[in-house]
């Protein structure tokens, strides 16, 4: 025993109180002694599996099938199982059932001749796989992830050791059995879920699952159903906090997004956000303005008749113009957000049809502004002002809606520590020689820079959600929400400006320019991110920075992998908008016992051809890191609090062992 020394005693006196706590869970020796070993054999079991996706931007059909697949990880554990023995075909044929079990039944039923034989032999498979894919867990964690119609049967047939092969009759009656009562469809399907279940262990999302693609509102509901993630806030994400929160300027650009994309389902169907009060303004206003610039754009595979595109058209115009109002008053209230460059409305001359930026006068394309008062732009005319009260009033009670915000609330964050790793969305403001730059929050100028800054920024968004006791920290809260979406040192963002004014009012395109922050200059260089790993009190020599936020154009020959490996951006455009300029259709990584792999992606087609024509995506598999030796759960996050916990109930050992505390 450690414990013989005066010493000691008093150290054991000294967490009394809480050991007295632990001895409830653990009343006697013997339960205490059952923890520290199943912890410990815990501890050896290899790494679990980590997914990252990121910018997911709407695009469900994608989302779900590199969800289901694992990012190729699926395969994989087939192909290790049964390479040798089953032809390329018919592991895809697999793979495609385990992704869509229930859609690919159905096929099944027709095609297959002899049924029996066929659930037979996939059933035989199905399990062999799973016995691959739960190797790394303990089976209390395995007992918890099984289908409770199938948990005993399932267990039965997991967990048939080699030596136990005279017990094969047992097993295959067991399987003739599920047959003949008629479960053999409802067990493929518990044992294909309970195989995706098991192969990722843990999703992050690296931001930016709103806004372009028509899905947002189902890749939100699929998340909230999903077993363990977390996600850090993308710019698109935190303008929809805001929005929910009731962000007025955020409303507007939600909604503007929506329409220039022409993606109303989300917001009318998903969340049941009426969008009539827009069209019948949007027809009184503009309704002989064919708001030409604000054709919706329709990259992300949205068909609409030429009717409702004429109509879109005028709405996005008319919230666009809201928009830019509603941001000239948080501009106003809030001179320390310094964004006075983006008092747009202020620097039209309305008679002569031209802008001044920046010094320089620009013709507008547009001059039709039948809602602006020149001499006092910003205000909303009283039917805007009714209009924004009624969308406002959606927002807030659209109960869909805030249980997706409140999800992005309880999973998600500004950045991420997990396992050495370092995620957050965008990037870090950083000045040009690469010290943090310090940036004022609130009225009081206090400065923040580095992790600081993030904490900060965490807080008030949240404030600017739950305040609803403090109207002033409320208010400030949201309008902290709308600058981390646009603002010019948002960490989220990482660009000087937001030029939608511009892009949509101006033809030169010089003014449509974004300049990036020095960031992403800096993101190539190791000094930079050691830099970062040390504020964020992580190992330099051991950790990864993951990002997402700018789509990385392979096609021109950039490489997500930067700083020699410290930083990898897993942007590659799910976003169907942006697959021509970066080629692909996404990186995704996967961080597994072996180390981290980045997975390229060709687009997507459809999840009907998915499981019609058994096509997968492409993609293409790179080991970034391999390790030396395989990753153990005690080399992780939560090995290092396993470890704790075995601390803990070995002072309770003591405690119990010297008389300290009594057993019960
Ligand atoms: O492609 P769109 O709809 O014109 O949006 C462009 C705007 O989106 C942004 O790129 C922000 O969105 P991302 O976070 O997806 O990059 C802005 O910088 C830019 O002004
Ligand atoms: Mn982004």
């Amino acid at each position: 025993m450690p414990y013989s020394s005066e010493d000691a005693v008093l150290d054991l006196k000294q967490e009394l109180r809480y050991l007295k706590l632990l001895s409830k869970q653990f009343p006697t020796i013997a339960s205490a002694c059952t923890e520290i070993i199943n912890l410990q054999a815990i501890l050896n079991l290899p790494k679990s599996t980590e997914h990252f996706l990121s910018d997911i931007h709407g695009e469900y059909e994608s989302f779900n099938h590199v969800l289901r697949n694992g990012s190729g990880n699926i395969k994989r554990k087939i192909t290790e199982v049964f390479g040798d023995i089953m032809s390329e075909k018919e592991i895809k044929s697999l793979a495609t059932l385990i992704y869509y079990p229930e859609q690919k039944l159905e096929i099944i039923h027709k095609q297959e001749e002899n049924i029996e034989e066929w659930y037979k032999i996939t059933i035989y498979r199905l399990i062999e796989v799973s016995r691959k894919a739960a190797f790394k867990y303990t089976r209390m964690k395995v007992r918890k992830a099984l289908p409770a119609e199938f948990a005993y049967i399932i267990e039965e047939l997991m967990h048939r050791g080699p030596e136990e092969y005279d017990k094969e009759e047992y097993y295959s009656e067991i399987i003739n059995s599920i047959i003949r009562v008629g479960r053999a469809d409802e067990f493929i399907i518990a044992m294909s879920k309970l195989i995706q279940r098991l192969v990722i262990d843990r999703l992050h999302i690296v931001g930016d699952i709103f806004d372009r693609g028509p899905g947002a509102e189902k890749v939100m509901e699929t998340l909230l159903n999903y077993h363990s993630v977390d996600i850090q806030w993308g710019n698109h994400d935190v303008l929809w906090m805001a929005a929910a929160a009731g962000s007025e300027a955020s409303i507007a650009t939600v909604i503007r997004i929506c329409t220039r994309y022409a993606n109303l389902d989300t917001i009318e169907d998903g969340y049941g956000i009426n969008m009539l009060p827009l069209a019948t303004f949007a027809l009184e206003f503009y309704g002989d303005d064919e708001c030409v610039q604000f054709k919706p754009k329709l990259e992300n595979g949205i068909v609409c008749t030429d009717n409702d595109l004429k109509l879109i058209a005028k709405m996005h115009k008319a919230i666009s113009v809201i928009q830019f109002k509603l941001e000239g008053e948080i501009i106003k209230r809030r001179p320390h957000f310094c964004m006075e460059d983006r008092l747009i409305l202020e620097k039209i001359n309305y008679d002569e049809g031209t802008i001044e930026l920046s010094g320089k006068i620009y013709k507008l394309n547009d001059t039709n502004f039948p809602t602006v008062d020149p001499m006092s732009p910003y205000k909303l005319t009283k039917e805007e002002r009714d209009l924004i009260d009624k969308l406002k009033f959606s927002f807030l009670n659209s109960e869909k809606l805030q249980k997706h915000i409140r999800f992005l609330l309880s999973n998600g964050s500004m950045y991420l520590k997990f396992n050495s790793n370092l995620l957050y969305h965008g990037c870090i403001p950083v000045n040009e020689d690469g010290t943090f730059k310090k940036v004022k929050i609130g009225s009081s100028g206090k400065c923040y820079s580095g992790k600081a800054y993030f904490d900060r920024l965490d807080t008030l968004v949240r404030e600017g959600y739950f305040h609803e006791n403090n109207p002033e920290a409320k208010l400030y809260g949201m309008d902290i929400t709308w600058y981390l979406w646009t603002g010019p040192d948002s960490p989220l963002f990482g660009k000087d400006k937001m030029t939608t004014f511009e892009r949509y009012f101006i033809d030169d395109k010089e003014t449509h320019k974004e300049k990036k922050s020095h960031y992403f200059k800096l993101e190539e260089s190791e000094k930079m991110c050691r830099i970062i790993f040390e504020e964020f009190g992580l190992n330099p020599d051991t950790s990864h920075i993951i990002n997402g936020h700018v789509p990385v154009k392979s096609k021109s020959g950039e490489s997500p992998i930067k700083a020699n490996g410290k930083l990898i951006v897993i942007d590659g455009g799910f976003s169907k908008a942006y697959q021509g300029t970066t080629g692909i259709a996404g990186y995704t990584l996967t961080y597994n016992s072996y180390g981290l792999l980045l997975v390229s992606h060709d687009p997507f087609e459809s999840t009907q051809k998915a499981i019609e024509e058994e096509k997968d995506i492409h993609s293409t598999t790179m080991v970034l890191e391999k390790e030396l030796e395989r990753k153990r759960v005690r080399d992780t996050d939560n090995g290092k609090e396993i470890t704790e916990q075995i601390k803990d109930l070995e002072m309770l050992l003591d405690a119990y062992r010297i008389g300290l505390i009594k057993e019960q």
